[in-house]
Protein backbone atom coordinates (compact mmCIF):
# COMPACT_ATOMS: atom_id res chain seq x y z
CA UNK A 1 0.00 0.00 0.00
CA UNK A 2 2.94 2.61 0.87
CA UNK A 3 4.53 1.64 -2.15
CA UNK A 4 1.39 2.41 -3.98
CA UNK A 5 1.04 5.37 -2.17
CA UNK A 6 4.33 6.28 -3.37
CA UNK A 7 4.15 5.73 -6.69
CA UNK A 8 0.51 7.70 -7.01
CA UNK A 9 2.27 10.25 -5.75
CA UNK A 10 5.35 10.36 -7.72
CA UNK A 11 3.41 10.05 -10.95
CA UNK A 12 1.12 13.50 -9.72
CA UNK A 13 3.87 15.68 -9.18
CA UNK A 14 5.28 14.36 -12.64
CA UNK A 15 1.97 15.38 -14.14
CA UNK A 16 1.78 18.09 -12.23
CA UNK A 17 5.17 19.48 -13.51
CA UNK A 18 4.04 19.21 -17.53
CA UNK A 19 0.61 21.14 -16.87
CA UNK A 20 1.22 25.24 -17.46
CA UNK A 21 1.72 27.26 -15.13
CA UNK A 22 -1.20 29.92 -13.96
CA UNK A 23 -1.65 32.50 -16.15
CA UNK A 24 -0.69 36.34 -14.88
CA UNK A 25 0.81 39.52 -16.14
CA UNK A 26 4.02 39.40 -17.55
CA UNK A 27 6.21 41.67 -14.95
CA UNK A 28 9.70 43.44 -15.20
CA UNK A 29 13.16 42.09 -15.11
CA UNK A 30 14.32 41.38 -11.42
CA UNK A 31 11.38 42.62 -10.06
CA UNK A 32 8.96 41.10 -11.87
CA UNK A 33 5.18 42.47 -10.55
CA UNK A 34 6.38 43.82 -7.45
CA UNK A 35 5.78 47.30 -9.09
CA UNK A 36 2.13 46.57 -10.58
CA UNK A 37 0.61 45.40 -7.00
CA UNK A 38 0.08 49.50 -6.09
CA UNK A 39 -1.18 50.95 -2.62
CA UNK A 40 -4.25 48.66 -2.19
CA UNK A 41 -2.57 45.36 -3.37
CA UNK A 42 -6.54 43.16 -2.85
CA UNK A 43 -8.03 45.68 -5.24
CA UNK A 44 -5.05 45.33 -8.04
CA UNK A 45 -5.11 41.64 -7.73
CA UNK A 46 -9.06 41.01 -7.52
CA UNK A 47 -8.93 43.76 -10.93
CA UNK A 48 -5.84 41.09 -12.42
CA UNK A 49 -8.22 38.01 -11.55
CA UNK A 50 -11.03 39.53 -13.66
CA UNK A 51 -8.58 39.96 -16.48
CA UNK A 52 -6.82 36.40 -16.17
CA UNK A 53 -8.99 34.15 -14.05
CA UNK A 54 -9.69 33.43 -10.24
CA UNK A 55 -6.47 31.74 -10.03
CA UNK A 56 -3.30 33.80 -11.47
CA UNK A 57 0.20 33.44 -11.12
CA UNK A 58 2.84 36.46 -10.29
CA UNK A 59 6.33 36.94 -9.97
CA UNK A 60 7.39 39.09 -6.90
CA UNK A 61 11.32 39.41 -7.27
CA UNK A 62 12.15 35.64 -6.97
CA UNK A 63 9.26 34.35 -5.30
CA UNK A 64 6.18 33.16 -7.22
CA UNK A 65 3.14 33.85 -5.93
CA UNK A 66 -0.55 32.17 -6.78
CA UNK A 67 -3.64 33.90 -5.84
CA UNK A 68 -7.09 32.26 -5.53
CA UNK A 69 -9.75 34.90 -6.32
CA UNK A 70 -12.85 32.41 -6.37
CA UNK A 71 -14.57 30.18 -3.63
CA UNK A 72 -13.77 27.03 -5.33
CA UNK A 73 -9.92 27.89 -6.00
CA UNK A 74 -9.98 28.49 -2.40
CA UNK A 75 -11.39 25.24 -1.59
CA UNK A 76 -8.71 23.64 -3.66
CA UNK A 77 -6.13 24.83 -1.99
CA UNK A 78 -7.80 25.41 1.92
CA UNK A 79 -9.61 21.84 1.44
CA UNK A 80 -8.13 19.55 -1.28
CA UNK A 81 -4.16 20.44 -0.64
CA UNK A 82 -4.54 22.62 2.79
CA UNK A 83 -1.76 19.82 4.06
CA UNK A 84 0.64 20.76 1.51
CA UNK A 85 -0.19 24.36 2.50
CA UNK A 86 -0.12 24.74 6.13
CA UNK A 87 2.89 26.60 6.48
CA UNK A 88 3.45 30.68 6.06
CA UNK A 89 5.84 31.83 3.80
CA UNK A 90 9.40 33.46 5.38
CA UNK A 91 8.92 37.35 6.19
CA UNK A 92 10.60 39.83 7.84
CA UNK A 93 7.99 40.42 9.85
CA UNK A 94 7.98 37.04 11.43
CA UNK A 95 12.03 37.58 11.91
CA UNK A 96 11.88 41.05 12.87
CA UNK A 97 8.69 41.45 15.14
CA UNK A 98 7.29 38.26 15.77
CA UNK A 99 10.70 37.00 17.72
CA UNK A 100 12.55 35.43 14.52
CA UNK A 101 9.34 33.22 14.15
CA UNK A 102 8.65 32.17 17.66
CA UNK A 103 5.11 32.88 18.09
CA UNK A 104 2.25 31.27 16.73
CA UNK A 105 1.26 32.87 13.58
CA UNK A 106 4.58 31.82 11.96
CA UNK A 107 5.56 28.75 13.80
CA UNK A 108 6.49 26.02 10.97
CA UNK A 109 3.36 23.73 10.95
CA UNK A 110 4.68 20.96 13.45
CA UNK A 111 4.12 19.75 17.42
CA UNK A 112 5.43 23.55 18.91
CA UNK A 113 2.72 25.03 16.37
CA UNK A 114 -0.09 22.25 17.74
CA UNK A 115 0.61 22.77 21.15
CA UNK A 116 0.42 26.50 21.15
CA UNK A 117 -2.72 26.52 19.58
CA UNK A 118 -3.83 23.89 21.83
CA UNK A 119 -3.03 26.25 25.12
CA UNK A 120 -4.91 29.10 23.23
CA UNK A 121 -7.69 26.78 22.28
CA UNK A 122 -8.27 25.59 26.20
CA UNK A 123 -7.81 28.82 28.28
CA UNK A 124 -9.73 31.17 25.68
CA UNK A 125 -10.95 30.18 22.71
CA UNK A 126 -13.24 26.63 23.45
CA UNK A 127 -16.78 26.80 24.48
CA UNK A 128 -16.23 26.44 28.16
CA UNK A 129 -13.41 29.60 28.08
CA UNK A 130 -16.29 31.83 26.11
CA UNK A 131 -18.41 31.16 29.20
CA UNK A 132 -15.97 31.78 31.67
CA UNK A 133 -15.01 35.15 30.24
CA UNK A 134 -18.76 36.34 28.87
CA UNK A 135 -19.15 38.41 32.65
CA UNK A 136 -15.82 40.15 31.68
CA UNK A 137 -16.97 40.92 27.96
CA UNK A 138 -20.41 42.05 29.73
CA UNK A 139 -18.39 44.53 32.36
CA UNK A 140 -15.66 45.89 29.65
CA UNK A 141 -19.17 46.57 27.09
CA UNK A 142 -20.85 48.39 29.95
CA UNK A 143 -17.86 50.71 30.83
CA UNK A 144 -17.73 51.44 26.71
CA UNK A 145 -21.56 52.33 26.69
CA UNK A 146 -20.11 54.68 30.18
CA UNK A 147 -17.75 56.00 28.57
CA UNK A 148 -19.80 56.92 25.32
CA UNK A 149 -22.54 58.67 27.67
CA UNK A 150 -20.09 61.21 28.72
CA UNK A 151 -18.07 62.24 25.28
CA UNK A 152 -18.07 65.69 25.86
CA UNK A 153 -19.01 68.13 23.55
CA UNK A 154 -18.54 66.72 19.99
CA UNK A 155 -18.54 63.75 18.20
CA UNK A 156 -16.76 60.23 19.27
CA UNK A 157 -13.70 58.53 17.51
CA UNK A 158 -15.55 55.33 17.95
CA UNK A 159 -12.83 53.21 16.25
CA UNK A 160 -10.66 54.78 19.03
CA UNK A 161 -13.38 53.80 21.70
CA UNK A 162 -14.14 50.47 20.88
CA UNK A 163 -10.51 49.45 20.68
CA UNK A 164 -10.03 50.23 24.43
CA UNK A 165 -12.67 47.54 25.37
CA UNK A 166 -11.27 44.89 23.26
CA UNK A 167 -8.01 45.26 24.41
CA UNK A 168 -8.89 44.91 28.19
CA UNK A 169 -11.79 42.54 27.71
CA UNK A 170 -8.95 40.16 25.74
CA UNK A 171 -6.60 41.00 28.56
CA UNK A 172 -8.55 40.25 31.48
CA UNK A 173 -8.88 36.44 29.53
CA UNK A 174 -5.21 36.16 28.70
CA UNK A 175 -3.51 37.92 31.85
CA UNK A 176 -6.07 38.20 34.49
CA UNK A 177 -6.25 42.18 34.49
CA UNK A 178 -7.14 45.51 31.79
CA UNK A 179 -4.62 47.02 30.37
CA UNK A 180 -6.09 50.78 30.14
CA UNK A 181 -8.01 52.70 32.51
CA UNK A 182 -11.37 53.46 31.86
CA UNK A 183 -12.31 55.87 28.35
CA UNK A 184 -9.34 57.14 26.17
CA UNK A 185 -5.69 57.81 27.22
CA UNK A 186 -2.41 58.51 25.83
CA UNK A 187 -1.51 54.84 26.62
CA UNK A 188 -4.38 53.41 25.36
CA UNK A 189 -4.38 55.86 21.86
CA UNK A 190 -0.60 54.64 21.98
CA UNK A 191 -1.24 51.09 22.08
CA UNK A 192 -3.69 51.52 18.84
CA UNK A 193 -1.35 53.46 16.71
CA UNK A 194 1.08 50.10 17.50
CA UNK A 195 -0.67 47.65 16.69
CA UNK A 196 -1.83 49.48 13.15
CA UNK A 197 1.99 49.98 12.59
CA UNK A 198 2.20 46.24 12.76
CA UNK A 199 -0.62 45.89 10.32
CA UNK A 200 0.82 48.37 8.01
CA UNK A 201 4.22 46.73 8.25
CA UNK A 202 3.39 43.42 7.82
CA UNK A 203 0.80 44.11 5.30
CA UNK A 204 3.84 46.01 2.70
CA UNK A 205 5.14 43.65 -0.11
CA UNK A 206 8.85 44.69 1.32
CA UNK A 207 11.45 44.14 -1.47
CA UNK A 208 14.08 42.21 0.81
CA UNK A 209 11.95 39.31 1.14
CA UNK A 210 11.25 38.98 -2.69
CA UNK A 211 14.50 39.72 -4.00
CA UNK A 212 17.11 39.07 -1.08
CA UNK A 213 19.87 40.64 -2.93
CA UNK A 214 18.24 43.73 -2.50
CA UNK A 215 17.26 43.43 1.34
CA UNK A 216 19.94 45.26 2.21
CA UNK A 217 18.91 48.57 0.73
CA UNK A 218 15.45 48.39 2.58
CA UNK A 219 14.40 51.07 0.43
CA UNK A 220 10.94 50.79 2.05
CA UNK A 221 12.31 51.26 5.01
CA UNK A 222 10.60 48.78 6.45
CA UNK A 223 12.70 46.51 8.11
CA UNK A 224 14.34 49.58 10.02
CA UNK A 225 10.63 50.72 11.01
CA UNK A 226 9.72 46.87 12.10
CA UNK A 227 13.03 46.77 13.92
CA UNK A 228 12.03 49.92 15.88
CA UNK A 229 8.86 48.91 16.32
CA UNK A 230 9.49 45.50 18.04
CA UNK A 231 11.56 47.17 20.23
CA UNK A 232 8.45 49.05 21.49
CA UNK A 233 6.40 45.98 21.76
CA UNK A 234 9.42 44.17 23.55
CA UNK A 235 9.53 46.68 26.39
CA UNK A 236 5.65 46.92 26.40
CA UNK A 237 5.39 42.76 26.98
CA UNK A 238 8.40 42.71 29.45
CA UNK A 239 5.88 45.40 31.66
CA UNK A 240 3.29 43.26 31.49
CA UNK A 241 4.79 39.72 32.37
CA UNK A 242 6.54 42.46 35.30
CA UNK A 243 3.25 43.85 36.07
CA UNK A 244 1.24 40.36 35.91
CA UNK A 245 4.11 38.42 38.37
CA UNK A 246 4.20 41.11 41.14
CA UNK A 247 0.16 41.14 41.08
CA UNK A 248 0.19 37.19 41.58
CA UNK A 249 2.07 37.62 44.07
CA UNK A 250 0.14 40.07 45.80
CA UNK A 251 -2.65 37.74 45.40
CA UNK A 252 -0.74 35.12 47.95
CA UNK A 253 0.08 33.12 44.35
CA UNK A 254 -3.42 31.89 43.73
CA UNK A 255 -4.51 34.15 41.01
CA UNK A 256 -7.01 32.87 38.32
CA UNK A 257 -5.92 30.52 35.74
CA UNK A 258 -5.37 33.07 33.27
CA UNK A 259 -3.54 32.25 30.11
CA UNK A 260 -0.31 34.38 31.22
CA UNK A 261 -0.24 32.06 34.45
CA UNK A 262 -0.55 28.73 32.90
CA UNK A 263 2.58 30.26 30.64
CA UNK A 264 4.24 31.47 33.38
CA UNK A 265 4.14 28.21 35.41
CA UNK A 266 4.93 26.39 32.37
CA UNK A 267 8.28 28.11 31.97
CA UNK A 268 11.24 26.05 31.64
CA UNK A 269 9.32 22.87 30.85
CA UNK A 270 8.94 21.78 26.86
CA UNK A 271 5.97 22.21 25.15
CA UNK A 272 6.17 19.46 23.46
CA UNK A 273 8.14 16.31 22.93
CA UNK A 274 10.38 18.09 20.19
CA UNK A 275 10.79 21.55 21.17
CA UNK A 276 13.10 23.34 23.81
CA UNK A 277 11.80 24.69 27.05
CA UNK A 278 9.10 27.69 27.32
CA UNK A 279 11.48 30.41 27.62
CA UNK A 280 10.05 34.11 28.43
CA UNK A 281 10.77 35.05 24.66
CA UNK A 282 7.74 32.11 24.18
CA UNK A 283 5.82 33.87 26.38
CA UNK A 284 5.92 37.41 24.37
CA UNK A 285 5.72 36.02 20.97
CA UNK A 286 2.49 34.37 22.32
CA UNK A 287 1.05 37.62 23.97
CA UNK A 288 2.41 39.88 21.02
CA UNK A 289 0.47 37.55 18.28
CA UNK A 290 -3.01 37.80 20.74
CA UNK A 291 -3.19 41.47 21.06
CA UNK A 292 -1.87 41.84 17.52
CA UNK A 293 -4.23 39.36 16.02
CA UNK A 294 -7.65 40.16 18.49
CA UNK A 295 -7.52 43.95 19.07
CA UNK A 296 -7.62 45.55 15.41
CA UNK A 297 -9.38 42.81 13.46
CA UNK A 298 -11.93 43.06 16.04
CA UNK A 299 -12.39 46.95 16.46
CA UNK A 300 -12.41 47.63 12.85
CA UNK A 301 -14.75 44.92 12.15
CA UNK A 302 -17.14 46.94 14.80
CA UNK A 303 -16.40 50.23 13.19
CA UNK A 304 -17.11 49.15 9.43
CA UNK A 305 -20.23 47.60 11.00
CA UNK A 306 -21.48 50.56 12.35
CA UNK A 307 -20.60 52.88 9.43
CA UNK A 308 -22.51 50.89 7.04
CA UNK A 309 -25.48 51.29 9.67
CA UNK A 310 -25.08 54.73 10.06
CA UNK A 311 -25.36 54.51 5.56
CA UNK A 312 -28.54 52.80 5.99
CA UNK A 313 -30.65 53.84 8.71
CA UNK A 314 -33.80 51.52 8.03
CA UNK A 315 -31.70 48.64 8.77
CA UNK A 316 -30.22 50.07 12.19
CA UNK A 317 -33.96 51.06 13.13
CA UNK A 318 -34.74 47.20 12.77
CA UNK A 319 -31.77 46.11 14.30
CA UNK A 320 -32.80 48.53 17.06
CA UNK A 321 -36.26 46.79 17.08
CA UNK A 322 -35.04 43.29 17.04
CA UNK A 323 -32.90 44.10 20.05
CA UNK A 324 -35.54 45.77 21.94
CA UNK A 325 -38.05 43.03 21.72
CA UNK A 326 -35.77 40.49 22.93
CA UNK A 327 -33.80 42.65 25.36
CA UNK A 328 -35.95 45.86 26.25
CA UNK A 329 -34.68 49.01 27.02
CA UNK A 330 -34.21 48.45 31.35
CA UNK A 331 -30.66 46.92 30.26
CA UNK A 332 -27.57 46.50 28.15
CA UNK A 333 -27.37 43.27 25.58
CA UNK A 334 -26.13 40.18 27.49
CA UNK A 335 -23.57 37.70 26.23
CA UNK A 336 -26.60 35.27 26.09
CA UNK A 337 -29.41 37.33 24.11
CA UNK A 338 -26.52 36.70 20.69
CA UNK A 339 -28.28 33.25 19.90
CA UNK A 340 -32.01 35.38 19.91
CA UNK A 341 -30.32 37.80 17.48
CA UNK A 342 -30.69 36.53 13.97
CA UNK A 343 -30.79 39.91 11.97
CA UNK A 344 -27.83 41.10 14.74
CA UNK A 345 -26.51 38.58 13.35
CA UNK A 346 -26.84 39.00 9.30
CA UNK A 347 -25.30 42.15 9.96
CA UNK A 348 -22.31 40.92 11.11
CA UNK A 349 -22.06 38.49 8.20
CA UNK A 350 -22.85 41.20 5.96
CA UNK A 351 -20.37 43.03 7.39
CA UNK A 352 -17.68 40.70 7.07
CA UNK A 353 -18.49 39.69 3.59
CA UNK A 354 -18.01 43.26 2.59
CA UNK A 355 -15.27 44.20 4.79
CA UNK A 356 -13.10 41.19 5.62
CA UNK A 357 -10.60 42.27 8.42
CA UNK A 358 -8.10 40.64 6.42
CA UNK A 359 -8.54 40.74 2.61
CA UNK A 360 -5.55 38.85 1.67
CA UNK A 361 -5.66 36.80 4.87
CA UNK A 362 -2.21 35.26 5.84
CA UNK A 363 -0.12 34.10 3.47
CA UNK A 364 0.47 30.13 3.06
CA UNK A 365 3.15 28.47 0.97
CA UNK A 366 3.39 25.68 -0.96
CA UNK A 367 5.64 23.05 0.78
CA UNK A 368 5.53 20.79 -2.46
CA UNK A 369 4.74 21.47 -5.83
CA UNK A 370 1.16 20.14 -6.19
CA UNK A 371 -1.69 20.85 -9.35
CA UNK A 372 -4.31 22.97 -8.44
CA UNK A 373 -7.22 23.53 -10.81
CA UNK A 374 -5.55 21.74 -13.99
CA UNK A 375 -2.33 24.21 -13.28
CA UNK A 376 1.16 23.42 -11.84
CA UNK A 377 1.72 25.50 -8.34
CA UNK A 378 6.06 25.09 -7.87
CA UNK A 379 7.11 24.12 -4.35
CA UNK A 380 7.83 26.79 -2.74
CA UNK A 381 5.50 29.35 -4.20
CA UNK A 382 3.75 31.67 -1.78
CA UNK A 383 -0.18 31.45 -2.15
CA UNK A 384 -2.35 34.46 -1.35
CA UNK A 385 -5.91 34.05 -1.13
CA UNK A 386 -7.78 37.41 -1.75
CA UNK A 387 -10.93 37.04 0.80
CA UNK A 388 -11.98 39.92 0.01
CA UNK A 389 -12.39 39.36 -4.05
CA UNK A 390 -14.01 36.15 -3.21
CA UNK A 391 -17.05 37.60 -0.97
CA UNK A 392 -17.84 40.51 -3.67
CA UNK A 393 -17.54 38.20 -6.47
CA UNK A 394 -20.90 38.68 -8.65
CA UNK A 395 -20.53 34.82 -9.70
CA UNK A 396 -21.52 34.03 -6.11
CA UNK A 397 -23.14 37.22 -4.95
CA UNK A 398 -26.07 39.06 -6.64
CA UNK A 399 -25.51 42.84 -6.41
CA UNK A 400 -22.18 42.36 -4.45
CA UNK A 401 -21.95 45.77 -3.51
CA UNK A 402 -25.03 46.44 -1.92
CA UNK A 403 -25.54 46.38 1.81
CA UNK A 404 -27.93 43.92 2.48
CA UNK A 405 -27.92 41.64 5.40
CA UNK A 406 -31.70 40.18 4.57
CA UNK A 407 -29.20 37.97 1.88
CA UNK A 408 -28.69 36.08 5.30
CA UNK A 409 -31.80 35.50 7.06
CA UNK A 410 -34.13 32.55 5.94
CA UNK A 411 -36.01 33.05 2.89
CA UNK A 412 -32.27 35.42 1.52
CA UNK A 413 -30.36 33.38 -1.31
CA UNK A 414 -27.43 32.65 1.17
CA UNK A 415 -29.49 31.63 4.23
CA UNK A 416 -27.58 28.57 5.55
CA UNK A 417 -24.14 30.17 4.73
CA UNK A 418 -21.91 29.81 7.68
CA UNK A 419 -18.29 32.34 7.63
CA UNK A 420 -16.24 30.08 9.54
CA UNK A 421 -14.76 28.59 7.05
CA UNK A 422 -17.15 25.66 5.83
CA UNK A 423 -18.45 27.97 2.79
CA UNK A 424 -15.47 29.38 0.92
CA UNK A 425 -17.43 32.50 -0.86
CA UNK A 426 -16.93 33.92 2.75
CA UNK A 427 -13.97 33.16 4.83
CA UNK A 428 -13.14 36.60 6.79
CA UNK A 429 -11.31 33.87 9.32
CA UNK A 430 -9.67 31.94 6.27
CA UNK A 431 -9.85 27.94 6.40
CA UNK A 432 -8.16 24.96 6.62
CA UNK A 433 -5.78 23.73 9.80
CA UNK A 434 -4.45 27.40 10.02
CA UNK A 435 -7.78 28.90 10.43
CA UNK A 436 -7.84 32.04 12.69
CA UNK A 437 -7.29 30.46 16.33
CA UNK A 438 -9.00 33.15 17.31
CA UNK A 439 -12.50 32.99 15.46
CA UNK A 440 -14.97 32.11 18.02
CA UNK A 441 -13.71 34.59 20.34
CA UNK A 442 -13.39 37.50 17.74
CA UNK A 443 -16.63 36.85 16.16
CA UNK A 444 -18.73 36.77 19.40
CA UNK A 445 -16.69 40.16 20.27
CA UNK A 446 -17.75 41.51 16.75
CA UNK A 447 -21.75 40.65 17.53
CA UNK A 448 -21.66 41.42 21.29
CA UNK A 449 -20.13 45.17 20.46
CA UNK A 450 -22.23 45.91 17.31
CA UNK A 451 -25.32 44.75 19.60
CA UNK A 452 -24.62 47.04 22.16
CA UNK A 453 -23.51 50.03 20.08
CA UNK A 454 -26.43 49.41 18.20
CA UNK A 455 -29.06 49.22 20.98
CA UNK A 456 -27.70 51.83 23.52
CA UNK A 457 -27.58 54.62 21.14
CA UNK A 458 -28.59 56.40 18.27
CA UNK A 459 -25.77 57.15 16.21
CA UNK A 460 -25.85 60.73 13.85
CA UNK A 461 -22.59 61.84 11.88
CA UNK A 462 -20.81 65.37 12.45
CA UNK A 463 -23.22 68.35 11.43
CA UNK A 464 -23.32 68.94 7.53
CA UNK A 465 -22.24 64.74 6.83
CA UNK A 466 -24.99 63.26 5.20
CA UNK A 467 -24.95 59.31 5.61
CA UNK A 468 -24.94 58.92 1.76
CA UNK A 469 -21.91 60.50 1.57
CA UNK A 470 -20.05 59.01 4.67
CA UNK A 471 -16.55 57.89 3.24
CA UNK A 472 -15.98 54.42 2.92
CA UNK A 473 -12.49 54.38 1.41
CA UNK A 474 -10.42 51.54 2.77
CA UNK A 475 -6.60 51.83 3.83
CA UNK A 476 -4.97 49.04 2.70
CA UNK A 477 -2.58 46.83 5.90
CA UNK A 478 -2.41 43.27 6.91
CA UNK A 479 -5.83 44.48 8.23
CA UNK A 480 -8.45 46.60 6.67
CA UNK A 481 -8.65 50.13 7.75
CA UNK A 482 -10.89 52.65 7.43
CA UNK A 483 -9.54 55.53 5.00
CA UNK A 484 -11.07 58.11 7.22
CA UNK A 485 -12.01 56.55 10.67
CA UNK A 486 -15.41 57.05 12.05
CA UNK A 487 -16.67 59.88 14.13
CA UNK A 488 -20.17 59.95 15.47
CA UNK A 489 -22.58 61.16 18.01
CA UNK A 490 -23.82 58.71 20.28
CA UNK A 491 -27.27 59.94 21.84
CA UNK A 492 -28.14 56.98 24.89
CA UNK A 493 -31.56 55.61 23.87
CA UNK A 494 -32.31 53.20 26.96
CA UNK A 495 -33.57 53.78 30.34
CA UNK A 496 -30.92 55.47 32.47
CA UNK A 497 -30.75 52.67 34.83
CA UNK A 498 -29.54 50.76 32.32
CA UNK A 499 -26.09 52.23 31.89
CA UNK A 500 -24.85 51.70 35.47
C1 LIG B 1 -12.66 39.88 13.58
C2 LIG B 1 -11.92 38.97 13.97
C3 LIG B 1 -10.83 38.21 13.25
C4 LIG B 1 -10.61 37.94 11.93
C5 LIG B 1 -11.47 38.34 10.75
C6 LIG B 1 -9.41 37.14 11.85
C7 LIG B 1 -8.87 36.63 10.67
C8 LIG B 1 -7.79 35.77 10.61
C9 LIG B 1 -7.28 35.16 9.39
C10 LIG B 1 -7.85 35.36 8.00
C11 LIG B 1 -6.22 34.38 9.73
C12 LIG B 1 -5.37 33.54 8.77
C13 LIG B 1 -6.04 32.21 8.54
C14 LIG B 1 -5.40 31.34 7.47
O1 LIG B 1 -4.18 31.33 7.29
O2 LIG B 1 -6.17 30.63 6.79
C15 LIG B 1 -6.05 34.49 11.16
C16 LIG B 1 -5.08 33.84 11.89
C17 LIG B 1 -4.93 33.97 13.25
N1 LIG B 1 -5.73 34.70 14.11
FE1 LIG B 1 -7.38 35.74 13.63
N2 LIG B 1 -8.92 36.96 13.11
C18 LIG B 1 -9.77 37.59 14.00
C19 LIG B 1 -9.66 37.63 15.38
C20 LIG B 1 -8.69 37.01 16.11
C21 LIG B 1 -8.61 37.00 17.55
C22 LIG B 1 -9.63 37.66 18.49
C23 LIG B 1 -7.46 36.33 17.88
C24 LIG B 1 -6.87 36.05 19.24
C25 LIG B 1 -7.11 36.71 20.33
C26 LIG B 1 -6.86 35.87 16.64
C27 LIG B 1 -5.71 35.13 16.55
C28 LIG B 1 -5.22 34.56 15.39
C29 LIG B 1 -4.05 33.69 15.35
C30 LIG B 1 -3.20 33.28 16.54
C31 LIG B 1 -3.88 33.31 14.01
C32 LIG B 1 -2.79 32.40 13.44
C33 LIG B 1 -3.30 30.98 13.36
C34 LIG B 1 -2.25 30.00 12.84
O3 LIG B 1 -1.33 30.39 12.13
O4 LIG B 1 -2.37 28.81 13.18
N3 LIG B 1 -7.63 36.31 15.58
N4 LIG B 1 -7.02 35.33 11.68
Amino acid sequence: ALLHLLLSATSSLRRSRHLPLPPGPKGWPILGNLPQLGAKPHQTLAALSRTYGPLLKLRLGRVDVVVASSASVAAAFLKTHDANFSCRPPNSGAEHIAYNYQDLVFAPYGPRWRALRKLCSIHLFSAKALDDFGHVREQEAAALARSLLAPGEGETAVGEEVNVCVANALARAVMGRRVFGGGLGREAEEFKEMVVELMRLAGVFNLGDFVPGLGWLDPQGVVSDMKRLHRRYDAMLDKMITEHAVGSRRAGGSGAEDLLSVMVGLRGKALDAESGAISNVDIKALLLNLFAAGTDTTTSTVEWALAELIRHPRVLAEAQREIDSVVGRARLVSDGDLSSLPFLQAIVKETFRLHPSTPLSLPRMASESCEVAGYHVPKGATLLVNVWAISRDPAAWPKPLEFRPERFLPGGEHAHVDIRGTDFEIIPFGAGRRICAGMSLGLRMVQFLTATLVHAFDWTLPTGQSPEKLDMEEAYGLTLQRAVPLKARATPRLDQQAYN
